[in-house]
């Protein structure tokens, strides 16, 4: 103790108490002093992780996260406490080079350090304050701003949230789950991290998609803050620099593929359902050669979805349903516009399917229809047009397949470039998935003048910002002022500089995810239907007015986010009830869900959402 008093000017009582303190062993700082015993801990879980002076941050060792119920709480790379140092200090140095993404805002890496703060110190204001300003705040923690927060992920990681799986647990996950402190949990957003946005692989930094997305289901949906999960499934990375950067905070091998990566998520999936029978699980951002196969084994027996198959094929039927509209010509004259589709991965395929059946199901709903509707598109991808004439076709590209006589005859081939296909096919809608920025050249958008639509159609759908096919400056340059727009990012409307705006709509699937959640949460179903997402579809594609529409309004304004999301929850509901899926929620069992009208059924939803309020405390001895 000799050591502490002459250092630091001590009362003879405190240092008498400090001493019993180190004799209890429960006080870490003096273990230099007893030597190099342990320190003992009455916490674990996260509240070590959130008691600064016990955190080690990435630093514990697998013993600690075994021994302390840290397993899963934090990225699976174990830092030497010289590497954090380092990746704090990279961080702290970069603090004078500004945010890139978002051209309208360099500050916007600065704003999600300060709400990302905020949001660990007070989850209440956090919300009030996203809810409150979710127009400005949404691309900071969400889209664009959330794939800069990703590729910066290691140095911006302060205090974990969310779980990781890794492929080093496999025979533990049943047992890590428990580790989260939450007896319930509503929602899980779960990644592999291996293709954010239109950013490719970036491991477990992926995480932050996650999280950006349970933002949403909070301040859109009303879901309990407490009763989120974002994880994190780390089997790896392909990406090489991560591979090779000291800093990473994943596992540092190359993905597991086959049978190997199916058991990690299949021992995921079985050990979150058996803790939390009722969560919903979406699956986020996964490579397209995964999110297909994961959503055929898991979702008819899981409450489970894919955001960017199911969740993007609706927003785009939506946005699809309302070029229409624009045009001012019914909704049923869908089955007749002339798609064409860049990009043919999990969103390209996802909103291809999704549009095919919608207008089947136009067309008369049966075989005939359902394969006359594919004439409608024309998809191309990385190689150009695809074609039945395409070598080792990807089977879920395959039914739209073009014939290659008949392409003779429009006079295209297999793999003709966008622009060809633009300029021959003279198409209603062009539409982007292709994760490309820019890819909507000057070249593609002046053959798109040749439209035979009265109102031809631009969705720049990819992100972030950078990874829109093109901007809405650059199609309302090009094609004047009576053409609609969505993308995928936000960007501001632009000034045609006649007195007249050009609308620039956000395309994105924020505007169904939190509903198709919320309502499947309410419904109590226990899968997630086609006619669940078809009905989400329609009811954010009624939500706009005639008027709106005829502006080339065909997307709410996002300050209107949490509406569209009770409306969609709702549509949700009524369908589950219909298909008789819906077995209740709390309260409400399913016979007296089916008693609801319309309107009962939104207020009942109302009445499910979590409001940012301070609760009264009160102190009571377990
Ligand atoms: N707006 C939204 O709500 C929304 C939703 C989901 C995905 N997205 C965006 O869509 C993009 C794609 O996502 P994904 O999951 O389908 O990715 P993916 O990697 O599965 O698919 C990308 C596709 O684009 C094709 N492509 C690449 N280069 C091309 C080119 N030069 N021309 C035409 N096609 C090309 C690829 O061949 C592939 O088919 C991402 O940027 C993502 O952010 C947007
Ligand atoms: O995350 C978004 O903004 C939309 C979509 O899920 C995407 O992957 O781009
Ligand atoms: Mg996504």
């Amino acid at each position: 103790m000799a050591i502490l008093s002459k250092h630091v000017r001590l009362s003879s009582s405190l240092i008498q108490r400090l001493k019993r303190h180190v004799t209890a062993g429960v006080h870490r700082s003096f273990t230099t002093i007893e030597g190099h015993r342990p320190t003992i801990v009455h916490k674990r879980s996260l509240d070590i992780l959130h008691d600064p002076w016990f955190n080690k941050g990435t630093a514990f060792s697998m013993t600690e996260r075994d021994r302390l119920d840290l397993r899963g709480l934090l990225p699976p790379n174990v830092m030497p406490p010289n590497l954090q140092i380092e990746r704090f200090m990279a961080d702290l140095k970069r603090l004078e080079v500004q945010a890139r993404d978002g051209p309208s805002d360099p500050n916007a890496l600065a704003k999600w350090r300060i709400l990302n703060r905020l949001h660990d110190r007070n989850e209440t204001m956090y919300y009030k304050v996203l809810i409150a300003n979710i127009e400005e705040y949404a691309p900071i923690v969400y889209t664009p701003t959330v794939g800069l927060v990703c590729q910066n992920y290691s140095g911006l990681f302060r205090r974990p949230r969310g779980m990781y799986f890794s492929a080093e647990d496999r025979g533990e996950m049943m047992s890590m789950v428990y580790n989260w402190p939450a007896e319930q949990v509503d929602m899980i957003v779960v990644t592999d991290g291996s293709r954010v946005l239109g950013l490719g692989d970036l491991g477990v930094h992926g995480i932050g998609i996650a999280i950006g997305k349970l933002d949403l289901y909070v301040a859109a949906a009303g879901i309990n803050p407490q009763r989120v999960l974002p994880v994190m499934i780390d089997v790896g990375t392909n990406n090489e620099k991560l591979l090779k950067d000291p800093l990473y905070l994943g596992l540092q091998q190359h993905r597991l593929d086959g049978d190997d990566y199916l058991a990690v998520v299949d021992e995921f999936m079985e050990a979150v359902f058996t803790r939390w029978p009722h969560v919903i699980v979406q699956f986020e951002d996964f490579q397209s050669k995964w999110a297909f196969k994961l959503l055929q084994r898991y979702r008819h027996t899981y409450r489970m979805f894919n955001d960017d198959v199911q969740g993007t094929a609706g927003v785009a039927i939506a946005g699809l349903l309302g070029a229409v509209r624009a045009q001012g010509r019914p909704m049923i004259d869908f089955p007749k516009q002339k798609i064409v589709v860049a990009g043919a991965g999990s969103a390209g395929i996802g909103v291809l399917n999704a549009a095919r059946k919608t207008m089947a199901r136009m067309l008369g709903n049966n075989e005939i229809a359902f394969e006359s509707a594919k004439s409608q598109f024309w998809v191309v991808d990385a190689k150009g047009l695809i074609t039945e004439g395409r070598e080792n076709i990807d089977p879920d590209a395959l039914p739209f397949a073009r014939n290659l006589k008949e392409m003779d005859r429009q006079g295209l081939r297999e793999g003709s470039s966008l622009v060809e296909v633009v300029k021959q096919v003279k198409p209603d809608v062009l539409l982007g998935l292709s994760a490309v920025g820019g890819l909507f050249s000057k070249e593609v958008l002046e053959a798109l003048k040749d439209s035979t639509s009265t109102r031809p159609a631009i969705f720049a759908m990819s992100n972030p910002t950078k990874n829109a096919e093109c901007t809405p400056e650059e199609a309302f340059s090009i094609l004047g002022e009576n053409i609609i727009f969505a993308s995928g990012s936000p960007f501001s409307d632009v000034d045609l500089g006649n007195g007249h705006i050009g609308h620039c709509n956000q395309g994105n699937n924020m505007y169904l995810f939190p509903g198709i959640g919320l309502g499947t949460l309410l419904s109590g179903s226990r899968v997630i239907s086609d006619g669940m997402l078809q009905a989400a579809a329609e009811r954010l594609a009624a939500y706009m007015s005639d008027e709106e529409v005829i502006q080339g309004i065909i997307f709410p304004s996002i300050s209107r986010i949490r509406d569209i999301t009770q409306e969609v929850a709702a549509a949700v509901i009524k369908e589950a009830v219909e298909e008789d899926l819906a077995e209740g929620h709390n309260d409400m069992d399913a016979r007296d869900l089916r008693k609801l009208t319309k309107d009962e059924i939104v207020e009942y939803v109302k009445q499910n959402m979590w409001n940012p309020e301070y609760p009264t405390l009160v102190y009571k001895q377990d």
